[in-house]
């Protein structure tokens, strides 16, 4: 028996993703502002399951499919992958997980992938995490984490930063606007960043009252 066309798989993740009703943040700030590590944080303290969009891109070229040269030259120049490929990642990785909140880790990452994730899943983030820090703070963060990352050195560095600053900046601004961003400075101890985390997370009295 053949496998479902591409099409007919699409349309399906979407009407199971319509119904499985789950709450969404975007964790948003420049490369190597602290995202993942205080993912990890958030995902101990507060239950949600962690998902990052450069990750889930990692593991598909690892896993030989046939974006995964694509993708890995993307990747090397700091470009940002169409949105079609990253969303059916998050889409997939979502409907695989019993839990029903998540963290997206570095998506939105422009106009498109913000677009085409509200147009395909109909899914508001409830709000947008913002960690905000320095690029030099940044570069030095990320030429001391020594994961190998074919990303990590300081031409693509620059590259990533440039692409920030033109494409991700205008999606924070978006959300800004609806009032959703919370803004955390991310130049602090990763223990002072988790405080400023926390009192984003825990619900103040008012909200459980009401
Ligand atoms: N507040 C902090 N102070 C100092 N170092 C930190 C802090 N937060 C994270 N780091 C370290 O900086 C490096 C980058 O952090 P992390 O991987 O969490 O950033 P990121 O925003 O997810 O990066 P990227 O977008 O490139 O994946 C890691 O080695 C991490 O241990
Ligand atoms: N929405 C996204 C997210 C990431 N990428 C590509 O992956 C690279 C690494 O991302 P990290 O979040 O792990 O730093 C990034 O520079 C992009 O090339 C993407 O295309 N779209």
């Amino acid at each position: 028996m053949g496998s479902a066309p591409e099409s007919v798989i699409k349309e399906t993740n979407e009407n199971l993703l319509a119904e499985k009703k789950v709450k969404v943040v975007f964790v948003l700030g420049g490369p190597g502002s602290g995202k993942g590590t205080q993912c990890a944080n958030i995902v101990k303290h507060f239950g949600y399951t962690h998902l990052s969009a450069g990750d889930l891109l990692r593991a598909e070229i690892k896993s030989g499919s046939e974006n995964g040269n694509m993708i890995q030259s993307m990747i090397k120049e700091g470009k940002i992958v169409p949105s079609e490929v990253t969303i059916k990642l998050l889409q997939r990785a979502i409907l695989e997980d019993s839990n029903d909140k998540f963290l997206i880790d570095g998506f939105p990452r422009n106009e498109e992938n913000r677009a085409a994730f509200e147009a395909v899943t109909k899914i508001e983030p409830e709000f947008v995490l913002f960690f905000d820090c320095s690029e030099e703070e940044m570069e030095r963060r990320i030429l001391n984490r020594n994961q190998g990352r074919e990303d990590d050195n300081v031409e693509t560095i620059r590259k990533r930063f440039k692409v920030f600053l033109e494409s991700s900046l205008p999606v924070i601004e978006y959300y800004e606007s609806k009032g959703k961003v919370r803004k955390i400075d991310a130049a602090q101890s990763i223990e002072e960043v988790f405080e400023a985390v926390k009192a984003v997370f825990t619900p103040t009295n008012e909200q459980v009252d009401a």
